[in-house]
């Protein structure tokens, strides 16, 4: 076949479609569908991804395709098929669904280049000849911000130059220098004896590959066999030894040992969680399963055994835990099971790392792969389970294009594979939980804790009555008496911060000015490591003010609560001790999470200190308090879901504690103790808060009863953005079924973002066949002006944030 249809990275309207292209000769075996290859695309050369072969094209000149940037493809039937899915399911452009779903060392690199062009080299003025110099080409870049711009750009128009663009793989593999003999031994000796009694490096050179035939690195063999390169050249050059680059993966637990473990035996509660999940493995038939189990019931063990009878089976198995509690102790679990058969895929590896566990998975090397939520793209042929663990947590959908959630997509590739998927979770998403009550998902329930101990005892504190009684610190009295006891006995505490919502704001206290960014409609947040506030949207930020810009008080302090400040009170009250801040300044560095976990885990601190990044995954026997500094900062926020976020968030932390032998205790301390979602998560009741919430939902019409689009539009002129938003609320508003809800135009939760002010609105609905069409034609409607970055529209799917 002669003609490939190929997907351009070009993201428009215009070019959302096939392109045909002629293969030329020499790569007809070669190219296939699921391969990337350059293409010239106008004037300039892009990546794309082969879709497809044909003989026939509709088209009667076609241009023909550079070259292949793949030798195999890259993405395979299945994948390319989820592509398509993913395309209408997130309506976004087929390229972004395509690129999504590979590490990001392969997408294109563009680089824009000038080029002399031959015989028009003596035509050029003087100074850009010198400034080439003996290159053939310059960086756009370097001559765009040079003083002589408009000198070039005339020579452009001339005809003296000319613009182009490289297409390059972001990223090159990783090599190892290798020598190995090409001679057999018998023909080695032979030579050896040959050689003179000068060449005595060369004969011991020769006498290592008598014994060892195989390649060996370079570097080892010159510290083995005490020579130097140039004696390695010689033996080149003489045709016995040859120098190659090897493959190698970066592999960034290299240096860990893992001890393998082996499977426990599995209470009556999990062998029967476990069993029917076997027995689709075993029948090659698509399920999806709700692992319903309270923290601390063995939840892992079962996934461990899943995984062990797909392995049996000869399939591969998508393992996915959200990004923060993708920590080393996870890992660890995982690899000491299955050790060489796991590849890990989280944020925190470099693009070349990541890139380098993608092609373990894609050249079949692993069985299993541990990642957070682009692991439910990995190019297994053979996928025979996929579990997603803590399925309620909202990273799990990507906010940005091409806005999937890692569920629908894992059920999706389910289906293809005709395999089952298992959704974990001690406080499942009520849409889940909902499905799992109607039998849409089968509900697996683990209501004991390992350690058959009763689940922590849960205190609140109301924060309000130890002002009344005149504590102003952040400490209640309770929680600081615990503290204290626990560091005498030697045991370990967790104090959870919950920043989300929530941050050091800057306030005069005579006037009552709150300092916001210039740019958005957000107060700026105060940083107290350098003595700055910084707006967390548009990255604007400016020194602290040592007097109120509105009246010139002196009185301007920051407020609210930071870790910062908390360990600062800590030392105060409790100096004896030892504290271990975990937050996303003590964390950026690389490994710097896992110094601090292990640390604590091996009692060189007596409390974690730290954000929601603590609440997840820690699984350490000597942990018996866990107090929430804050319970309710999430509660005000804009978003219908955040009691149930609340909710999830205390359950989580409270079941740090007491998770071995020791019995754990919580002490949540509140402004709002009466918050149903602060007392059911103290008694630890998922049902009660099920019912309650549920309840609420159904009388104000959000979902699991009705499903949301929140459409988001923004311009820097505000009325332009009312009113876009307006056309938009009545063109729906009279084409949707009439017991579908469209609220709008209002203002977003966060009216403005880098100077362009944001309207919204929200639909509400229970069956709309068509809307996805009608949100493609509002597109389009627009898309002239979304085009050219005046006005912007999202539209968000199930929304997981409603700012
Ligand atoms: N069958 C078993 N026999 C003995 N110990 C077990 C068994 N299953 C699990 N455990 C241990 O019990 C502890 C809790 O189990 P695990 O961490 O799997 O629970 P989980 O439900 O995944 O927890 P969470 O959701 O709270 O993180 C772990 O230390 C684990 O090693
Ligand atoms: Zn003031
Ligand atoms: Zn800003």
């Amino acid at each position: 076949m002669d003609i490939a249809s190929v997907i351009v990275d070009v993201p428009a309207k215009q070019t959302d479609r096939e392109f045909d292209y002629r293969i030329p000769e020499k790569w007809k075996q070669v190219i296939m569908p699921g391969m990337r290859v350059i293409v010239p695309f106008g004037p300039r050369m892009v990546q794309g991804f082969v879709t497809g072969l044909k003989d026939e094209s509709d088209f009667s000149k076609l241009r023909h395709i550079k070259e292949p940037m793949d030798l195999e493809p890259i993405l395979n039937d299945e994948l390319l098929r989820l592509g398509n899915w993913l395309t209408k399911e997130a309506m976004c452009f087929r390229i972004s669904a395509l690129q999504a779903m590979l590490p990001a060392a392969m997408k294109a690199k563009y680089e824009k280049v000038i080029n002399v062009i031959e015989d028009k080299k003596d035509q050029l003025p003087p100074i850009i000849e010198t400034l080439f110099g003996r290159n053939a080409s310059l960086s756009w870049k370097e001559v765009i911000e040079g003083e002589y711009a408009s000198l070039f750009q005339k020579e452009l128009q001339n005809g003296n130059l000319e613009l182009v663009y490289n297409v390059k793989n972001r990223l090159n593999k990783k090599t190892v220098r290798v020598i190995q003999p090409l001679l057999p031994a018998s023909e080695l000796k032979e030579m050896a004896s040959g050689l003179s009694g000068q060449a005595k490096k060369q004969q011991e050179l020769l006498l290592y590959f008598m014994e060892h035939q195989e390649p060996v690195p370079l570097k080892e063999l010159l510290e083995v066999t005490h020579t130097s390169s140039s004696t390695v050249k010689s033996l080149v050059s003489k045709g016995a030894l040859a120098e190659l680059d090897q493959e190698i993966y970066r592999d960034p637990y290299e240096n860990r040992v893992f001890q393998p473990s082996n499977p426990f035996t599995l209470t009556d509660e999990q062998a029967a969680a476990l069993k029917p999940i076997q027995e689709k493995i075993h029948h090659d038939e698509h399920d999806v399963f709700l692992l319903y189990g309270v923290t601390g019931s063995g939840k892992t063990e079962v996934y461990l055994q899943a995984i062990a009878t797909v392995i049996e089976k000869g399939e591969e198995a998508i393992m996915m835990v959200p990004e923060i509690s993708l920590t080393p102790q996870t890992v660890k679990r995982f690899k000491e099971r299955f050790g060489e058969q796991v590849a890990v895929m989280h944020s925190g590896l470099s693009v070349g790392e990541k890139y380098d566990e993608w092609r373990k998975i894609h050249r079949k090397e692993v069985k299993v792969v541990v990642g957070a939520r682009s692991a439910v793209f990995a190019p297994f042929e053979n996928l025979g389970l996929v579990i997603i663990d803590e399925e309620h947590e909202s990273s799990y959908k990507q906010e940005e294009t091409p806005r999937y959630h890692a569920r629908d997509v894992a059920i999706e590739r389910a289906k293809s594979h005709q395999c089952p998927v298992i959704l974990g979770s001690a406080t499942p998403t009520l849409e889940s939980f909902a499905r799992a009550k109607k039998d849409v998902y089968k509900l697996l329930t683990l209501s004991r804790r390992m350690n058959e101990n009763a689940l922590p005892a849960v205190d609140i504190v109301d924060m309000r009555e130890e002002l009344r009684t005149g504590n102003r610190s952040m400490f209640s009295e309770l929680l600081f008496s615990k503290l204290k006891d626990r560091l005498e006995k030697g045991q370990q505490t967790v104090l959870m911060l919950n920043k989300r919502g929530h941050s050091s704001f800057v306030m005069c206290r005579s006037c009552g000015l709150v300092i916001n960014c210039p740019n958005c409609d957000i107060s700026l947040t105060y940083h107290r490591f350098n003595d700055i506030m910084k707006c967390h949207y548009c990255g604007f930020e400016e020194g602290m003010p040592s007097v109120c810009p509105e009246c010139e008080s002196e009185h301007i302090r920051f407020f609210g609560t930071g870790t910062q400040k908390v360990e600062e009170e800590l030392a105060k009250i409790l100096p004896e001790a030892r504290v271990i801040r975990m937050d996303v300044d003590t964390t950026s560095k690389k490994g710097s999470h896992e110094r601090l976990l292990n640390a604590f885990g091996e009692g060189k601190a007596d409390i974690l200190l730290g954000t929601q990044m603590i609440a997840k995954g820690l699984d350490f026997p000597n942990i018996t308090l866990v107090g929430v500094l804050s319970a309710d900062t999430m509660l005000h926020l804009p978003d219908f879901r955040s009691s149930e976020k609340t909710f999830q968030l205390l359950t989580q932390v409270s079941g740090r504690a007491g998770r071995h032998q020791l019995p754990g205790e919580v002490v949540i301390q509140t402004y709002t103790p009466e918050h149903y979602s602060i007392e059911l998560a103290a008694l630890q009741d998922y049902d009660a808060f099920y019912e309650r919430e549920m309840d609420l939902r159904r009388k104000s019409h959000y979902p699991p009863y009705y499903y949301v689009v929140l459409i988001t539009v923004s311009h820097e002129d505000l009325m332009k953005a009312v009113s876009v938003t307006e056309k938009i609320t009545n063109y729906l508003g009279s084409r949707l079924n009439r017991d579908s809800i469209v609220l709008g135009p209002v203002a977003s939760p966060i009216s403005r973002i880098n100077n362009r002010y944001r309207y919204q609105c929200l639909i509400k609905y229970k069956r709309e066949p068509d809307l996805n069409q009608h949100l493609r034609t509002l597109l389009e409607h627009y898309q002239k002006e979304t085009a050219q970055n005046h006005l912007q529209i999202s539209i968000d799917l199930n929304p997981q944030i409603m700012m």
